[in-house]
């Protein structure tokens, strides 16, 4: 991955498999963000493929791309909602845009999603009148619109207290086994992490490539690796 001839990060090599929980993880600047963007299609590799099973994202004809990003729902941190619209018009924007469904399915699937992050019956309240955490809720039922395998998340828990942020992990958990999605994170939440990683790349800013992968928990208790271990340990592990 590149900005122009600036290299990012190099000899990346994992597999996301169905239903994992995936964490991006590493420190401050290392990528994780540019990654989550090659994923989902914003960001071409400068070397290298992203395979949905066994198709390339980048070099398959546009109207599979299409097809395969239909199947991503994205959470980005920041903007998740739009300011002027009610919770069920920002649900239901990605319905219309794709779809072809009458106003009356849009609205009732809208209602649907919103019950599905536990917010039935905010349908017609503004981003600005409920918290932060509902806010996130929301842009989940957004992303989760038109029934993704796979959806992405920035930083879902930045700006939310503990108790919010453990909430939003606890329905990652439940959308993830009650729907069979596959979730891939970006996030430094050390709780979230270990609450809910059941799968992991870790990317280092310095050697540029990843220094480890797999489920968090087992490379806290079995990885080798100082850097691993200070990040996971938050600094407490020698470094
Ligand atoms: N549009 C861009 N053009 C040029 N460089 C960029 C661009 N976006 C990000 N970068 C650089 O790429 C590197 C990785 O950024 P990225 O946001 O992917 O890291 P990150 O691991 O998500 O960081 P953080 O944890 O701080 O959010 C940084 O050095 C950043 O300055």
């Amino acid at each position: 991955m590149a900005y122009g001839d600036f290299v990012i990060q190099k000899d990346l090599s994992f597999t996301i498999n169905r239903a994992d929980i995936f964490i991006i993880m590493g420190g401050s600047g290392c990528g994780k963000s540019t990654l989550l963007r090659h994923l989902v299609g914003l960001k071409a590799p400068a070397k290298g493929q992203i395979l949905y099973d066994d198709q390339s994202l980048w070099e398959a004809a546009p109207e599979d791309r299409d097809r395969i990003l239909r199947n991503c729902g994205v959470m980005f941190q920041s903007g998740a909602l739009w300011s002027s619209m009610t919770l069920a018009e920002n649900v239901a924007l990605p319905l219309g845009e794709y779809t072809a469904l009458s106003p009356a399915d849009i609205r009732e699937i809208v209602s649907l999603k919103l019950a599905l992050v536990g917010l039935a019956g905010f349908e017609d309240y503004y981003p600005s009148e409920i918290s932060g955490g509902m806010q996130k809720r929301a842009g989940l039922a957004r992303a989760m619109a038109l029934d993704p395998d796979i959806l992405f998340f920035d930083e879902p828990s930045a700006g939310l207290d503990p108790v919010s942020a453990r909430l939003l992990d606890d329905l990652l958990l439940e959308l993830r086994d009650s729907l069979g999605a596959t979730v891939v994170v970006v996030t430094h939440e050390l709780a979230s992490i270990f609450a809910i990683g059941s799968n992991s790349v870790f990317l280092d800013p310095e050697t540029k490539t990843m220094i480890a992968g797999g489920n968090p928990n087992v490379l806290l208790a079995e990885s080798d690796d100082p850097r691993v271990r200070k990040f996971l340990t938050r600094g407490k592990a020698e470094a």
